[in-house]
């Protein structure tokens, strides 16, 4: 096994000194690497929360994260900023491209904060673009692009570092049916193909069916962890 998170016993409280809100209560969670996991559970469970707790967006009252086995509920706030840079890829339900960036630009800046070699960005960038099929697009402004092409850009955004995993929150939230599926169909051959780890949350029940595990919140506590069969990912195994 190869735990990619390690989210232990975590909690956390908003308004703790007037109306306290348990958002996150007492959290266990492992991921290991390669998994496809949806987080889902009623509005305001918690699973925005728990992602951002898990990408050090945000700390924990209680409990530990670690990732691969490093616990960055310690990190000073400057190590965390250069740990998220370099090991986690977000992707948010509203895109976040910089609409003065082209498509490519936007991709390779991440690449640009560490230090990557114009050279090396380059053959990425075109790669990452082949993967989101989208290599006819890279010169384009996200204004001119669909939302459904700003996602998969967000997405070739959030693996340009190579990162540990892939933290997505309702990724298809914004997206019309077509370009839903066209974003899992590529999210799901990034997994399968380049073993990238993917935990996401959603409501969509479009995504929730291809997702190999499922993890429900409620009130901030995970109330069931199941292993989904999910006749698309038979399928495509085959
Ligand atoms: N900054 C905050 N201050 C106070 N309470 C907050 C804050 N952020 C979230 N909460 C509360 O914490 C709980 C969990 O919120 P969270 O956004 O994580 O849920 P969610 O499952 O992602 O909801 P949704 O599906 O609607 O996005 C909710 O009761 C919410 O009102």
């Amino acid at each position: 096994m190869n735990t990619v998170i390690d989210a232990h016993n975590v909690s956390k409280v908003y308004n703790r000194e007037t109306v306290p809100v348990y958002a996150i209560n007492n959290v266990h969670l492992h991921i290991e690497k390669g998994e496809f996991a949806a987080l889902v559970g009623p509005s305001g469970s918690g699973k925005t929360t728990l992602l951002n707790l898990i990408g050090g967006l945000d700390k924990p009252d209680t409990g530990s994260v670690f990732i691969n086995e490093l616990d960055i509920t310690k990190l000073s706030a400057n190590k965390l900023i250069d740990f998220r840079l370099k090991n986690i890829g977000f992707v948010f339900q509203s895109f976040n491209l910089i609409p003065v960036l082209t498509a490519k630009e936007n991709v390779e800046l991440i690449m640009q904060l560490q230090g990557i070699e114009k050279s090396v960005r380059d053959v990425r960038v075109q790669q990452l673009f082949r993967q989101i099929e989208m290599s006819d697009k890279m010169d384009v402004r996200p204004a001119q692009l669909s939302g459904g092409q700003q996602q998969r850009v967000a997405v070739a955004r959030a693996l340009a570092s190579r990162p540990k995993f892939v933290l997505a929150d309702e990724p298809t939230a914004n997206l019309d049916s077509k370009s839903a599926f066209n974003l899992l169909d590529i999210m799901t051959k990034l997994n399968k193909e380049e073993h990238i780890t993917f935990l996401f949350s959603t409501h969509d029940q479009r995504v929730i069916e291809r997702a190999r595990r499922i993890i429900t919140l409620v009130d901030g506590r995970i109330v069931s962890d199941t292993a989904a069969v999910s006749t698309r990912h038979e399928k495509a195994d085959v």
